[in-house]
C-alpha cells in the first residue's frame, strides 16, 4: 500500500496524466497468470479495468493499438502500480528523447536478463559491456555481408518456390517455411553455413535433432526455457521440460560445433570468411585489448543474433505475403513494378546494391513499410532511468522519477489516427501510402527503433525481404486457398488481422492457407 501511495505521488508530480493499476506490468507472477485470469477480469465492469488492463497484458499490447491512449486522452501517460511506474508513450517528441539520450535512458537489463540463456548478450547488457559487443558485431554488417544476403535470399527463394511447386503450390504453414528461409539466409551470411533448401531433414552426426529443428524447438519452448531454472529443467520428469531441455542442449551443441570449426579454421590460418559474425565473436575471445570477451558471451551472442535476426524477418515476410494474397490489384502492380525496375531480367542476374535500391523505391519497399507499420514485430521497446530525468513535450518540462519503466508503444505509434489514416480493418492495409515518396517525420515510423539501441540488422532485413518478395512475385502469384472472389478475399484479410499473436515477436498465429501459382504454368 505504501509503495502504491509513493508511486502515485511520483506519477502526479511528473505532470503527465496517470492511471492506477493493481498490478505491475513486469511482475513475473502477473505475467505468468494473466492469461488464466483474463476471463474473470473481462467480466468485471469496464469502468474498473478500462484505464489500466489493456496496457498491463504483456502478450496483448499490440491488440489494443491506440485505444488505451484514446481512453486516457493523452499520447503519454503513466500507469502507477505497487510494483513500479510504467510510462507509456506513442508521442514522437518523447520517443526521440528516449531513443537519443542513451546515457539517461538505459535498457532494463534485469527485465531483459532472461534472454541470457546461453551467456551474456548484446540485448540484455548496458554501458561498456554493450558497447563492446556492438563493436565486435558491427563490422560484420558490411556491404559484403549484404551482398551475400541478397544472393542467398534469391537463391533460397527460388529453391523454396520449386519445392512448393512440386507439392502443388499449397503452403499450409507459411511461418515454418518463412522461418526456414530466414534461418538459411542468416546462417550463410553470418556464419558461412550453407543450408540448401532440402537439407533440413539431415541430422548432423551424433545429434538427435537437425540444426533447424533444434533452433525451432528452442524457440517453441522459449517460455519454458526462459522461466524454468536450469536445475529444475535438468531433473524434471515432465515431457514439456524434457523436450525443452533437449532443444536447449542440441542448439548449444550446434553452436559449439560452429565455434570449434571456426577456431580450427583460424588456427590453420584460414578463417571461414573475412569478418563474418561468427569469426568476429570467436576471435574476440583471444584479443589482447578491451574487446576481449569470455566464452559464455560468444554463445550468448550467437544465440541472440539468431533469435533477433531470423524470426523477426520471417514473421514480417509471412504477414507481407498474406496481405499481398488479399490484395490482387496491388500484387499485380508490384509485379509490373518489379519487371520495370529490373528490365524484366531473371532474378539470378539481379545485383546488389543497384537493383535493391531501385526495387525498394517502388512497390516492394512500400509493401515492407506498410507491413511493418501495421504488424510491427516488436510492439513495445523498454528503457529505464537510474536518476530522475526531464522529458519535454511542446516546451513543457516533466520530471520523471528514477526507476520508471519507459515503454515506447510501436503498435500505437503506427496506428495513431492523429498521424495515420486509419480505415477500419480489414481495409487498413494501405501500401499506396508509401508510394508518394514522403518519408514520415522522425519518431512516427520506428519498426527498427531509433538511436543508439536501434536494430543492428535493419539493412540486412530489408535486403533479405526485398530479394525474397521480388523473386516470389516475379514468377508466382499468391492467393488465399479460399479463392479470389471479393467475399473470400475479405474473409482472408479478416483472418490475417484477427490471427495475430505475440510470443518472442508479433506473428501470424494461425497463418492463412496460401496457394502459390507459377506464372509459367
Ligand atoms: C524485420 C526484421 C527485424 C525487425 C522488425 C527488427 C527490429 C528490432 C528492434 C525494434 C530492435 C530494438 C529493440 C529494443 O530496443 O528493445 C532491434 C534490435 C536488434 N536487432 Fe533487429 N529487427 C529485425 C531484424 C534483425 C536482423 C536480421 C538482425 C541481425 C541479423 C537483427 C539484430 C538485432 C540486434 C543485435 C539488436 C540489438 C541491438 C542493441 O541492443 O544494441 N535484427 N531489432
Amino acid at each position: 500500500y505504501r509503495s502504491l501511495q509513493r508511486n502515485i505521488r511520483r506519477a502526479r508530480e511528473s505532470g503527465f496524466k496517470y492511471v492506477v493499476a493493481p498490478v505491475y506490468f513486469q511482475s513475473m507472477p502477473w505475467i505468468l497468470q494473466q492469461e488464466a485470469l483474463l476471463p474473470i477480469l473481462r467480466r468485471l465492469p469496464k469502468a474498473l479495468t478500462r484505464s489500466w488492463l489493456p496496457l498491463s497484458l504483456f502478450f496483448r499490447i499490440w491488440d489494443s493499438g491506440y485505444e488505451p491512449f484514446e481512453t486516457i486522452g493523452a499520447d503519454t501517460f503513466i500507469v502507477a502500480s505497487p510494483g513500479g511506474n510504467v510510462l507509456w508513450t506513442c508521442e514522437p517528441e518523447i520517443i526521440m528523447q528516449l531513443s537519443n539520450r542513451h546515457a539517461d535512458f538505459t535498457k532494463p537489463v534485469d527485465m531483459l536478463g532472461i534472454l541470457n540463456l546461453y551467456g551474456p548478450t548484446i540485448t540484455a547488457s548496458e554501458g561498456e559491456e554493450h558497447r563492446k559487443y556492438r563493436k565486435i558485431a558491427s563490422p560484420s554488417f558490411n556491404e559484403t555481408t549484404h551482398r551475400t544476403v541478397w544472393r542467398e535470399a534469391i537463391h533460397q527463394a527460388e529453391s523454396m518456390l520449386e519445392a512448393w511447386n512440386r507439392d502443388g503450390g499449397l503452403v499450409s504453414d507459411l511461418n515454418l517455411n518463412a522461418n526456414r528461409f530466414t534461418l538459411h539466409v542468416l546462417s550463410k551470411a553470418l556464419f558461412n553455413k550453407e543450408m540448401p533448401w532440402d537439407t533440413n531433414a539431415v541430422k548432423a552426426h551424433g545429434h538427435e535433432l537437425t540444426y533447424a529443428e533444434a533452433i525451432g524447438a528452442a524457440f517453441k519452448y522459449n517460455h519454458t526455457l526462459f522461466m524454468t531454472p536450469r536445475a529444475v529443467l535438468n531433473h524434471s520428469p515432465l515431457q514439456g521440460h524434457k523436450l525443452a531441455k533437449q532443444a536447449y542442449t542440441e542448439f548449444r551443441r550446434y553452436m559449439e560445433e560452429m565455434v570449434d570449426e571456426q577456431k580450427k579454421a583460424a588456427d590453420s590460418g584460414g578463417g571461414l570468411e573475412e569478418g563474418n559474425l561468427l569469426e568476429n565473436f570467436v576471435n574476440a575471445r583471444q584479443r589482447n585489448d578491451a574487446l576481449r570477451i569470455p566464452d559464455a558471451a560468444v554463445f550468448g551472442n550467437l544465440f541472440i543474433f539468431i533469435l533477433a535476426g531470423h524470426e523477426t524477418s520471417a514473421n514480417t515476410m509471412s504477414f507481407a505475403l498474406s496481405l499481398l494474397a488479399c490484395r490482387p490489384d496491388f500484387q499485380e502492380a508490384l509485379r509490373a513494378d518489379v519487371e520495370a525496375r529490373t528490365d524484366d531480367r531473371d532474378p539470378a542476374t539481379w545485383n546488389y546494391p543497384q537493383d535493391y535500391t531501385r526495387l525498394m523505391e517502388g512497390h516492394v519497399g512500400a509493401l515492407m513499410s506498410e507491413t511493418m507499420r501495421l504488424f510491427t514485430v516488436l510492439p513495445f521497446f523498454p528503457t529505464t532511468n537510474e536518476r530522475a530525468q526531464i522529458l519535454s513535450v511542446g516546451g513543457v518540462k516533466h520530471v520523471v522519477a528514477p526507476k520508471t519503466l519507459f515503454m515506447i508503444n510501436t503498435g500505437a505509434v503506427h496506428r495513431n489516427p492523429k498521424h495515420w489514416s486509419m480505415p477500419d480493418p480489414p481495409s487498413s492495409f494501405q501500401p499506396e501510402l508509401w508510394l508518394s515518396g514522403n518519408a514520415p517525420l522522425p519518431g512516427l515510423f520506428i519498426p527498427f527503433a531509433e538511436g543508439f539501441r536501434s536494430c543492428m540488422g535493419s539493412r540486412f532485413a530489408r535486403v533479405e525481404f526485398c530479394a525474397a518478395i521480388a523473386t516470389i512475385c516475379k514468377n508466382y502469384t499468391v492467393m488465399p486457398d479460399g479463392g479470389v472472389g471479393q467475399a473470400a478475399l475479405r474473409k482472408a484479410e479478416e483472418q490475417v488481422f484477427s490471427g495475430v499473436g505475440f510470443e518472442l515477436g508479433l506473428k501470424l498465429k494461425t497463418p492463412i492457407l496460401l496457394r502459390f501459382v507459377s506464372r509459367a504454368s
